[in-house]
């Protein structure tokens, strides 16, 4: 924020911390009542997989379920439940409806509106910043218990586009324990106090390997310290995922609903209450 700021955003370019966006069209996103982001420090450590699993779980709590995948550019979720309808507008054009996977989950994905799904999205930080606002305003999203948010890697446009326009009550973390994790939860935390905006939980993902001969557990990547990264910071829920080839499978495959997501009961705990 600059020295000289107004307070008044609607007439001001920057892109700053403090940046309030108008919003639009509340009708469609006013039933929405809790909003959780998700989000990593790099691509490739399984937070698109958490995202689902974590709206899978849920959604068997009986929680109405929604996910807004914000991955613009990498668009895995509609995958992850193997939606392959596009989704639908009304006549005007001006209201997306999502699509809904069999266990009721509402999603919004940017493979959800391409003609083909390997066409590459080759827009640049504004553009695809402005479809996330897009999916927040133009998606008719109906009543939503819980909406989570799966956020491109790092602490880009989109993640800030996502703090700044959506009413986020929580974010959880997705690791892996090939990164600098403290870093990255630091990070992830000095965001979440800039918006005033809890960090509800850690997920380690492929934290360990868990042999299917004599059930040993094999920390692959090496001695987590997880448990203490979270002490030091008081979040409260820590889940571990094992490396898990099946689950991965299925994800891939389109049956994310089909998996025990027991594992993160705490995490979602935490999202439930806060
Ligand atoms: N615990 C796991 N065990 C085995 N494979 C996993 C595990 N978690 C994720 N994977 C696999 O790793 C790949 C990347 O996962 P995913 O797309 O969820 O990562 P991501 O962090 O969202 O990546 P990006 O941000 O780049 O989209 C997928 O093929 C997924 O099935």
């Amino acid at each position: 924020m600059s020295e000289e700021c107004t307070h008044d955003c609607s007439s001001c370019g920057s892109n700053c911390a403090e940046r309030v966006e108008e919003q639009k069209n509340k009708d469609n996103y006013a039933g929405v009542k809790k909003v959780i982001a998700v989000v990593s420090g790099k691509g490739g450590v399984g937070k698109s997989m958490v995202t689902s699993l974590l709206a899978v779980n849920s959604a068997k709590n009986g929680l109405k379920t929604a996910i807004m995948d914000a991955d613009i550019t990498g668009p895995s979720i509609p995958k992850s439940f193997g939606l392959k309808e596009k989704a639908k507008c009304d006549e005007e054009g001006t209201v997306i409806y999502p699509e809904v996977t069999n266990g009721g989950i509402k999603v919004m994905s940017m493979n959800l509106l391409m003609d083909n799904e390997t066409d590459p999205v080759i827009w640049r930080g504004p553009v695809i910043a402005g479809a996330v606002k897009e999916f927040w305003e133009n998606v008719k999203w109906g009543d939503i218990d819980c909406m989570f948010v799966d956020c491109p890697p790092g602490t880009g446009d989109v993640p800030l586009t996502v703090f700044q326009s959506l009413p986020v009550a929580g974010i959880v973390v997705v690791t892996s324990p090939q990164e600098l994790v403290s870093m990255i939860v630091e990070k992830a935390v000095n965001m979440a106090n800039m918006m005033d905006i809890p960090v509800l939980g850690i997920v380690e993902n492929m934290s360990y390997f868990e042999c299917p001969d004599c059930g040993k557990k094999h920390e692959i990547f090496g001695k987590s310290h997880i448990d203490e990264i979270a002490a030091q910071h008081d979040i409260k829920a820590v889940a571990k995922l094992p490396i898990n080839p099946e689950a991965a499978s299925k994800v891939d495959g389109g049956f994310a609903e089909d998996l025990d997501v027991s594992a993160l009961d705490n995490i979602f705990e935490a999202i439930r209450n806060c």
